[in-house]
């Protein structure tokens, strides 16, 4: 895999965004007309990766972080100011026909559904734009929408569906031209729990179906441990980790979580010697253990507290990603 090229290549991606400074006072406004202050957003700075075929990559970062200017970068509705990017073989800002029928691009907060009509009457708008033979749109569309189960939803003008069936159908609408390349930007944003597994799981198996590479934000850590093995973090526009999910835990989170049932509830003090005590709860606790003592001090719990039951566990990814992210970026 690490010899084959790769399909979404990031080097130095940068983007800048000039805005004009507010003013708050009336005077200031006034001066503002006249002679126009400006400020620099560094919304993507430097930012190098490499995404191969089939891989499947969670983007991760908080508000405002610079994962959706990327996806825009990526996908060649925003421009770099700096640095370049080479997707499917493309320059995307080019915006070349070869290169829009190869990648997707869906947003979870944004609709391309033609809300009064059946999302049919959309799908058929999206495959003369796509140019897809009618045998092959009927295939995909029978494919997609059994794998959905979305079949019986199809005929019904879009506003009359449910917001997880309307995100099914977007998803359909979106890769009906089966790109090669899909850019996720929270695909499950305000879904119900059942929504979101199904989304998720359709995901999986186009992935699996069709081998098509999948980069994909979300603030669902669910999502992210479900689908992607690999994450890449970004941080005030800058790369903070680009490696496997597993590895994050080890880099930002040194410690591992300790779970003990005790026979018998126990003060607070008695469990100091053996890591920082996370939740006590009549003979529940919680202690927080660091990774490279863990063995022998698991091996004092037993010998020395009235031990039930005990369970070793990674700390919750949500957690320590908050950890990460509350961080300023110098300190990590
Ligand atoms: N068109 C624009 N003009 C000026 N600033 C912008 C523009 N688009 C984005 N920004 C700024 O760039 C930064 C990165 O925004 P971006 O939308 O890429 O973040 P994000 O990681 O996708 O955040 P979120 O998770 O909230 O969607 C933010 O500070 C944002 O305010």
């Amino acid at each position: 895999m690490a010899g084959a090229s790769p399909i979404v290549l990031a080097e130095d991606l940068t983007r800048h965004y000039r805005v004009a400074r507010k003013e708050e006072t009336l005077l200031g406004t006034l001066r503002h007309f006249f002679r126009r202050q400006y400020h620099t957003i560094r919304a993507v700075e430097g930012v190098s990766f490499r995404i191969h075929p089939g891989e499947v990559v969670g983007f991760l970062g908080p508000n405002g972080a610079g994962k959706t200017t990327t996806l825009k970068m990526l996908t060649g509705l925003v421009h770099p100011t700096r640095g370049r990017a080479l997707v499917a073989g493309h320059v995307p800002q080019r915006r070349e026909k070869a290169f829009l029928k190869k990648i997707t691009l869906v947003m979870g907060n944004k609709q391309q559904l033609i809300w009064d009509l059946p999302a049919m009457d959309s799908f058929r708008l999206n495959a003369a734009i796509y140019e897809i033979p009618e045998e092959a749109f009927r295939k995909r569309v029978g494919e997609l929408s059994e794998m959905l189960g979305l079949e019986r939803k199809l005929h019904q003008p879009v506003r009359k569906l449910s917001l997880g069936e309307r995100m099914k159908a977007e998803l359909l609408a979106a890769l009906l031209h089966r790109p090669e390349v899909l850019f996720l930007d929270e695909p499950t944003l305000g879904l119900d729990v059942n929504a979101q597994v199904a989304v998720r799981e359709f995901i999986q198996e186009y992935n699996r179906r069709y081998g098509a590479t999948v980069l994909l934000t979300s603030h669902y850590m669910a999502d992210i441990t479900a689908l992607c093995p690999r994450v890449l973090v970004i941080h005030q526009g800058r790369l903070l980790y680009d490696g496997a999910l597993e590895g994050l835990l080890d880099r930002f989170a040194p410690y591992r979580e300790v779970g003990l049932t005790l026979k018998h509830p126990l003060p607070r003090e008695a469990f100091l010697p053996f890591g920082e005590v996370r939740e006590l709860e009549g003979r529940e606790v919680r202690l927080l253990v660091p990774r490279e003592r863990l063995t022998e001090r698991v091996a004092e719990i037993l010998k020395r507290l009235p031990v039930e039951d005990l369970e070793v566990r990674d700390p919750p990814l949500e957690e320590v990603i908050a950890r990460v992210f509350k961080s300023p970026m110098e300190a990590l």
